[in-house]
């Protein structure tokens, strides 16, 4: 996350940190939501290389154990079946995974909102992104999770010539586009918006220009949620 701030501990108690194992070590490398005490939703394109994940709950300090964590291994990856790497302008950039044990809900852990099938949220909305990716274009990793204000930029700003023109889909949601943004290991994780004083994780990070994460006019841009209740509904139930 570009700009914004540290989040009060355990304020946004559904995130999550997808790790991946390489050698003996354990490394973040993308967000996610935790839906069910089973199920994590993150994004297709954090998980479509084989690798042994794991997923924390209850993390705050990604570099420091501070007790409130729970360590998950991961079961079973669903990507969605139109998922293409090739054509991340296509959408469909989300996933599923299926935790080997069910989390203990507490007052670190709980289970995110999500929003009714359809919603699109006005221009402006009030919205949060969370995570712990870079800080900067280029910079590090944040070691304690973060939050920016990032208001809804609704599709037809989004998707007009000087924006990002027909990259962004309409099952897509755009927000920011100033100086907050999302940056490289905030994938995947959500976007926390407010609907009738309720957050509701209505989007899932997805991604910004390569030109710079908070690159002004392209904003960052999150998979809508609300266009794959059906999907997720098939997978877990
Ligand atoms: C893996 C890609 C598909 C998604 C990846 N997503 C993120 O980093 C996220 F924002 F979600 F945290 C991303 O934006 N990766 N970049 C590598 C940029 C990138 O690839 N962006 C991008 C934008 C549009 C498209 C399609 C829709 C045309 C594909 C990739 C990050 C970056 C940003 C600034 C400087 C250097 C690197």
């Amino acid at each position: 996350v570009v700009g914004g701030e540290v989040a009060r501990p355990n304020t946004w108690r559904w995130q999550i940190s997808l790790q991946y194992l390489s050698g003996s070590s354990y490394y973040h490398t993308c967000g996610g939501t935790l839906i069910r005490t089973r199920w994590v939703m993150t994004a297709a394109h954090c998980v479509d290389t084989q690798r042994t994940w794991r997923v924390i709950l209850g993390e705050h300090d990604i570099y420091n154990h501070e007790g409130t964590e729970q360590y998950m291994s991961v079961s079973a990856v669903h990507i969605h079946p139109q998922w293409n790497r090739n054509n991340v302008a296509g959408g469909y950039d989300i996933a599923l995974l299926r935790l080997s044990s069910d989390a203990t809900l507490n007052s670190y852990v709980q289970l995110a909102a999500l929003p009714p099938s359809g919603q699109v949220l006005p221009n402006n909305n009030p919205c949060y992104i969370t995570g712990w990716g870079r800080t900067q274009t280029g910079g590090q990793l944040s070691a304690k999770l973060k939050q920016a204000y990032m208001p809804v930029v609704d599709h037809q700003t989004c998707s007009s010539s000087s924006w990002w023109g027909s990259t962004v889909k309409n099952t897509m949601v755009c927000t920011g586009g100033y100086n907050e943004s999302g940056c490289q290991g905030d994938s995947g994780g959500p976007l926390n918006c407010q609907v009738n004083g309720q957050y509701v994780v209505h989007g899932v990070t997805s991604f910004v220009s390569s030109l710079g994460c908070n690159t002004v006019r392209k904003p960052t841009v999150f998979t809508r949620v609300s266009a794959y209740n059906s999907w997720i509904s098939s997978i877990i139930g």
